[in-house]
């Protein structure tokens, strides 16, 4: 079984995925044939976004599931040795819940079927349907999406919610495309969002790939550009949703949602279902990574700052619930009160 997208391609035997730490001055691709290179392209962000990096380390256990079944003498030694893989997998990046999300649907599989008899196919099968299950949620919060936006619209952005962020298609860019393919003019203004730059970088040539209008700002222009008139609602995505709804994204995705209240603009997270993380109560319990000093230091490689400065680098932030207009999932678009309505989603 295949499967290519922008993001990533599933050849049967590897994963190649586009190298996102080179784009867009390079369009460049990495191949993994082995769990652990799939572990080390999380962690060093060669694909990055929630819902891909869940994707991703479904095709990882497959690769690990691939190297253990003929040095595994019982299935029970397998599922220890698989054990590991899992653990390496989960141990890259804390913030996303897709990460962990994907990883248990994998090992449920394998603890379910139970023996070696085709099982190499089995989980295969099970990571194809993850990804194509994303691109699928992305298009479904799309169609519900674009119902919020109104021809003419400008939408601010932030960090890289896109394609390139999920298997395919996008979760906050999904809904602007979605919007756009209804014929609504839609225009985007995109973070750059310092430190990693993802809006700079990826954001802003995804959506010039598309044809769609982007204008790219600094982060610390949003206010200015809301204060202006120039923004009628924000679309962002989401790395865990906690069960009272509030929610963990890139950081500066909170400075977005206190001015966005500020001034009175809606403010939407996009996100699927399996970024909502019903077992962390609230945002307080989410964690947070934090990241390499250099990442603040540095820009573009070169140092802008004194060495030895002292550093803080987040790399999310929680926005409360009470700031969020609105989350749209392939389910539909939850509104407050969240910590009602979410459980909801997955009662029915
Ligand atoms: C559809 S992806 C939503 C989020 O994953 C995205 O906004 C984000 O914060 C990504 O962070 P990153 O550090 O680039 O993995």
């Amino acid at each position: 079984m295949k499967l290519k997208t922008m993001t990533l391609e599933w050849t049967g035997e590897s994963l190649i995925l586009i190298d996102q730490r080179k784009i867009p001055l390079e369009e460049t691709y990495i191949e993994c044939t082995n769990y652990k290179e799939v572990a080390t392209a999380i962690k060093e962000m060669v694909v990055r976004g929630a819902p891909a990096i869940g994707a991703t380390a479904a095709f990882g256990f497959v690769l690990g599931a691939r190297e253990y079944i003929n040095t595994s003498s019982s299935f029970e030694i397998f599922l220890e040795k698989m054990n590991e893989v899992k653990e390496t997998l989960a141990n890259t990046r804390p913030t996303a819940v897709n990460l962990f999300w994907a990883l248990n649907r994998m090992e449920k599989t394998l603890k379910n079927y139970g023996y070696f008899e085709k099982i190499l196919e089995v989980l295969e099968n099970e990571a194809i349907n993850i990804a194509n299950e994303d691109i699928t949620a992305n298009k479904q919060m799309g169609a519900y999406g674009a119902s919020l936006l109104k021809d003419g619209d400008t939408v601010l952005t932030h960090c890289n919610a896109g394609a390139l962020a999920t298997v395919d298609y996008g979760t906050a860019l999904g809904v602007i495309r979605a919007a756009v393919e209804q014929g609504k003019k839609i225009k985007v203004f995109a973070d750059e969002t310092r430190p990693y730059l993802q809006g700079a970088r990826l954001t802003a040539w995804e959506l010039m790939k598309d044809g769609i209008e982007v204008t790219l700002i600094s982060d610390n222009m949003a206010g200015w550009a809301m204060k202006l008139g120039k923004i009628n609602a924000v679309i962002v995505g989401a790395d865990r949703i906690a069960a009272n709804g509030d929610v963990a994204n890139k950081i500066g995705t909170y400075m977005v949602a206190v001015l966005a209240k500020r001034h009175g603009i809606p403010f939407y997270v996009a996100a699927p279902t399996s970024t909502i993380d019903l077992n962390t109560p609230t945002g307080k319990d989410i964690p947070i990574e934090e990241r390499n000093h250099k990442e603040v230091t540095h820009c573009g490689g070169k140092r802008i700052a004194p060495e030895n400065v002292n550093v803080f680098n987040p790399a999310f932030d929680v926005t409360d619930a009470e700031l969020v207009t609105a989350i749209i999932t392939e389910k539909g678009i939850v509104y407050p009160p969240y910590n009602e309505n979410l459980k909801k989603l997955f009662e029915e």
